[in-house]
């Protein structure tokens, strides 16, 4: 029975709402071009090719080729040609007794995060997601170090350094609900919960204590590390993805406060003349380590649209004066006052949101919005910590006396 031998052109509309082009042509053959799709083409039965008509999900087009029988086609053709449009194993379990299920598809797996991306469960899966990879993450340290791969000291400041940008990158995965950032901000809570039962003898975990404590006692997970997961949830609650101060101010605390004790440790000879027990070697890892992580995570997140993208002048600049005031006071001999998983993302966070706010934000503040005045704001930042740095060495110095 043949088809009608005009083109038959209709808009298909996927699971995305995407509207495609789909084509069923004289010689039957179905070709499917569009979003992202490769060129795929398949034969339908006559019937099938008739009954397509007007506005179509790729479901139903691939359930008419399916049921009406007739006609030489494979489930397998099929499925390849329809597959990123819709998962072949939902469709086989929908299509009437027509036969076994369409085959998988490597397309399938898209499908199915596409799916996920889609429920309204996404962000306990992305929480959820995220808390098991923070504890499958510390525990590869902790069996680093237990079979001597890593040095205990050096594969704790990897958990240090790594834990907080990797959770900074699951942000992305979480839906742009309101409460998206609160349920983001449970991954480092039970963490924190994790640590202080740990810390206080209630939950025994000696691979916890091993990967986290510098001593191997349980005690102090109460310290550095738990200062470190509330850092975490401030910086999540407060700033989120709405700007970059808390993605700078996790990125000091990691990327900068964390390489400090990596390259310090190593090669730190050197010492600063205000704090002998650090060193310009770790102070240059922290400058370098603090800025080149901040500057590499706003880059991801201003592209992903999550905020406005910032001139790169002003971003350099700014930035620059941020991970320096950080770095001198990471390098001021304050820990016994203020733990610097505190002083560091604090002076890093609250310079941000003064040198590099959001439009929105700068009209709020009153601040400068012009990339001179940004430029200018920084400049002024910058004399500042130096000048804090001028006010602190000869106290340190005086101090390591
Ligand atoms: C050792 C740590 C801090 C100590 O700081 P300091 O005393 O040397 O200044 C880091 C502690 C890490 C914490 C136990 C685990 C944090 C996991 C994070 C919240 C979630 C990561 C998820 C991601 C997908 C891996
Ligand atoms: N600016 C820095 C920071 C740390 N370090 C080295 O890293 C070690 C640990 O630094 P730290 O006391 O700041 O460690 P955390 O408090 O960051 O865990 C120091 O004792 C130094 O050996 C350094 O040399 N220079």
């Amino acid at each position: 029975m043949a088809v009608a031998a005009k083109t038959c052109t209709m808009t298909v509309i996927n699971r995305h709402m995407q509207p495609y082009c789909l084509k069923v042509s004289p010689v039957l053959k179905v070709d499917i071009t569009g979003w992202r799709l490769a060129r795929a083409a398949l034969s339908l039965p006559p019937a099938a090719a008739r009954t397509c008509s007007g506005q179509m999900t790729a479901a139903s087009v691939v359930l008419k080729a399916r049921t009406s029988g007739s006609g030489s086609y494979s489930s397998k053709k099929i499925g390849q040609a329809l597959s990123p449009l819709v998962s072949p194993s939902r469709l086989g379990s929908r299509s009437v007794s027509a036969g076994s299920p369409l085959p998988r598809t490597p397309a399938a797996v898209p499908e199915f995060l596409a799916s996920l991306a889609l429920s309204p469960y996404r962000d306990y899966y992305v929480v959820a997601l995220a808390a098991v990879g923070g504890a499958v993450w510390v525990k590869v340290f902790d069996l680093l170090a237990a079979n001597g791969t890593l040095e205990q000291k050096l594969s704790r400041k990897l958990v240090h350094t790594t834990s907080g940008p990797l959770f900074v990158l699951t942000w992305i995965l979480f839906s742009v609900a309101p409460g998206a950032r609160y349920l983001a901000a449970v991954v480092p809570m039970l963490n924190g919960i994790r640590l202080l039962a740990v810390g206080n003898g209630l939950v025994r975990d000696q691979g916890l204590v091993k990967s986290v404590s510098r001593s191997g006692d349980r005690g102090e997970l109460l310290k550095g590390p738990l200062v470190y997961v509330v850092t975490l949830v401030a910086a999540t609650a407060l700033s989120w993805r709405d700007n970059p101060a808390g993605i700078i101010a996790v990125s000091m605390m990691c990327g900068g406060d964390g390489l400090a004790d990596i390259v310090g440790r190593r090669w730190g000879d050197a010492k600063l003349p205000w704090n002998k027990a650090k060193s310009w070697a770790g102070s240059f890892a922290m400058l370098v380590g603090g800025y080149g992580m901040s500057y590499g995570l706003i880059l991801l997140f201003c592209n992903l649209g999550f905020f406005s993208c910032y001139p790169p002048a002003a971003l350099l600049s700014c930035l620059g004066a941020i991970a320096l005031a950080a770095t001198i006071v990471e390098s001021l001999p304050i820990n016994q006052v203020i733990d610097d998983n505190v002083s560091v993302p604090l002076v890093a966070g609250c310079l941000s949101i003064l040198l590099l706010p959001q439009p929105v934000e700068a009209m709020a503040i009153g601040v400068a919005a012009t990339e001179a005045q940004v430029t200018e704001l920084a400049v002024t930042a910058t004399t500042a910590a130096a000048a804090a740095a001028a006010v602190a060495a000869p106290v340190g110095l005086f101090r390591s006396f």
